[in-house]
Order: structure tokens, then sequence, then C-alpha cells
């Protein structure tokens, strides 16, 4: 029945066969991929990224590099830009943040990284050696809005994930403020941080990202995000989880580390 439904649809927007019909219909199509896909609740996420260490026995390493090199390619793919700020917080959202950095420097873009609180542990520890190896610079304070406006032509919000409770603690309040008020667009690694996992925007952090890139599969704050792009990265689940999960995920095409959702 849904299908009929979709057919009809279809027709009747490319009955109008207009410039704008013509993106009507990409963003139906792109709907209607999103209807059927699950968006996953905080427990989930957690269970998924628990059972992807225990019973698949990956290490955080291996997945963290997957998924900061697919966030790399999927900003890559959407901007035309050069310098970048690279927002990193305290949990695996700023390590993601961090290999993203490294693996945009080897793509021969200019990342400049902010890391407030930096996690005394070696995984964190490393990536931030390897970074500062590669001389990407570490900006120390918390950058001023007209200093990010005249220095870089892109954000990475690679501060909170799906662990985020609300509200945000004090430490992170001043580059929170950052991102709410700039006027350059923001790539969001897995959640736009300062928003609810599930219920999305709450009033106190409205950051409005150009980019998402959903990590696994894209947690319920997703079906809020307005933006024009929204991709699927972290090419990395085996099948049995995505069963079991019944993850209705989109197909990677080819040898891709990134989708269009
Ligand atoms: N399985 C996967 O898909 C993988 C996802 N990855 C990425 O990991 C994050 C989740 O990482 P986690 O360490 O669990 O948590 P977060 O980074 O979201 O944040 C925890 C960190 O933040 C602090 N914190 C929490 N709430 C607040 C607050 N209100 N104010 C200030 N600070 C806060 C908390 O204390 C912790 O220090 C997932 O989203 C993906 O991006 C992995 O990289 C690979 C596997
Ligand atoms: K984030």
């Amino acid at each position: 029945m849904q299908i009929f439904t979709n057919i009809t649809k279809i027709r009747t927007i490319l009955a109008e066969n207009t410039y704008s019909s013509i993106q009507k219909l990409r963003r139906f199509i792109s709907l209607s991929q999103f209807q059927k896909m699950k968006f996953l609740n905080q427990t989930e996420a957690t269970n998924i990224d628990v059972e992807l260490f225990n019973v698949y026995k990956f290490s955080v390493d291996q997945l963290m590099e997957l998924a900061g090199l697919s966030c790399s390619h999927a900003v890559a793919k959407c901007f035309d830009v050069s310098r970048i700020l690279i927002c990193c917080g305290p949990g695996n959202n700023g390590g993601d943040g961090l290999v993203c950095a490294r693996h945009l420097s080897l793509m021969g873009y200019k990342p400049y990284i902010y890391y407030p609180k930096p996690t005394p542990k070696p995984l964190y520890e490393n990536l931030t050696h390897q970074c500062k190896a590669m001389n990407i610079p570490f900006i120390e304070k918390c950058p001023e809005q007209n200093e990010v406006a005249n220095c870089y032509e892109l954000i990475i919000d690679a501060l909170f994930g799906f662990s985020f409770q609300p509200p945000v603690r004090e430490d992170f309040v001043p580059i929170m403020k950052v991102l709410q008020e700039t006027k350059i667009p923001i790539a969001s690694v897995d959640i736009p941080s300062g928003w609810h996992v599930e219920n999305g925007k709450n009033t106190d952090c409205d950051i409005e990202p150009t980019l998402l890139i959903s990590l696994t599969a894209p947690k319920k704050c997703a079906e809020f995000f307005k933006g024009p792009y929204h991709y699927l990265g972290g090419r990395f689940v085996p099948p049995s989880l995505k069963d079991k999960y019944k993850l209705d995920l989109p197909e990677y095409p080819g040898i891709e580390t990134c989708v269009k959702i």
C-alpha cells in the first residue's frame, strides 16, 4: 500500500515539471528512506556500543579511527573550505574529532583544534600527540566570535555525543555560546552538541548544524535535524548486530566510508 502512495506522490511531483519539483522529489525520496530507518534512543546507542566492545571485541581505537575518518570524508563532500576549527569534548565524541582533524590534515585541509578539557587517558593523549606531531595547532583559549568569523570557514562540533546529559556544565558554556551564535557553518559529529539525545534541541542550546554525521545509526534527536546535509558514518557494524537491533541503514555505496541519508 505504502509503495502505491509513494508512486502517486512521485507522479504528482513530476507533473509539476519545474526545477523546484526536482528538489521536492529528491527531498521526498530521502524522506521515504528516513521513514523506515530506525532512530536509536540513548539506551540503545549505549547498548550497541557495549556490544561492539564486549561481544565483537572491537577496541575503542579501532571504531574511533573509522568514525573520525568517515566524518572527515563527509566534511570533504559537503564543504569547499580550508581553515576548520575542530572543537573536541572530553569523551569519545571528542576523540572522533581528534581523529577527524588528523585525516583532514592529511587530506590538505588546515584544521585547528580547541580541546578545553583534555582527558588524561592514553587513548586521548596518543591522539593529541599524533595531531601535535603533525603540526596541527591547538588553540588554548576559547576563541571570540569575531576571531571565529575571521579565521575559520567551518566549525566541527565534536564536543558531546550520545552520553551527553543536559544542561551543559560551566566549563563548556563559552564554547557552546560561540557555536550557538556563529554565522559560519557547523558540522556536528553524531549529535548536535547540547541537544538532548532523544528530544533534540533544548532552549539553552539550540545550535543549528549544516551537516550532521550520525555514527553507527542516527539517534532520535536526528529526527529534528533541519540542515541540508545528513550523513551516516562509522562503517563498522557487523550484519548480525544490524539484524539484532533492526537497523534499517542505507547501503554504503562501493568503498565509501559515509553515505548521505
Ligand atoms: N558505537 C559507536 O557508534 C561509537 C561512537 N563513538 C563516539 O563516541 C560517542 C559517545 O562517547 P562517550 O565517551 O560515551 O560520550 P560523549 O563523548 O558523548 O561525552 C561524554 C563526556 O562528556 C561529559 N559530559 C556529559 N554531559 C555533560 C554536560 N552536560 N556538560 C559537560 N560535560 C558533559 C562527560 O563527563 C564525559 O566526559 C558517540 O557519540 C560517538 O561520537 C566512538 O568514537 C566509536 C564507537
Ligand atoms: K557532537
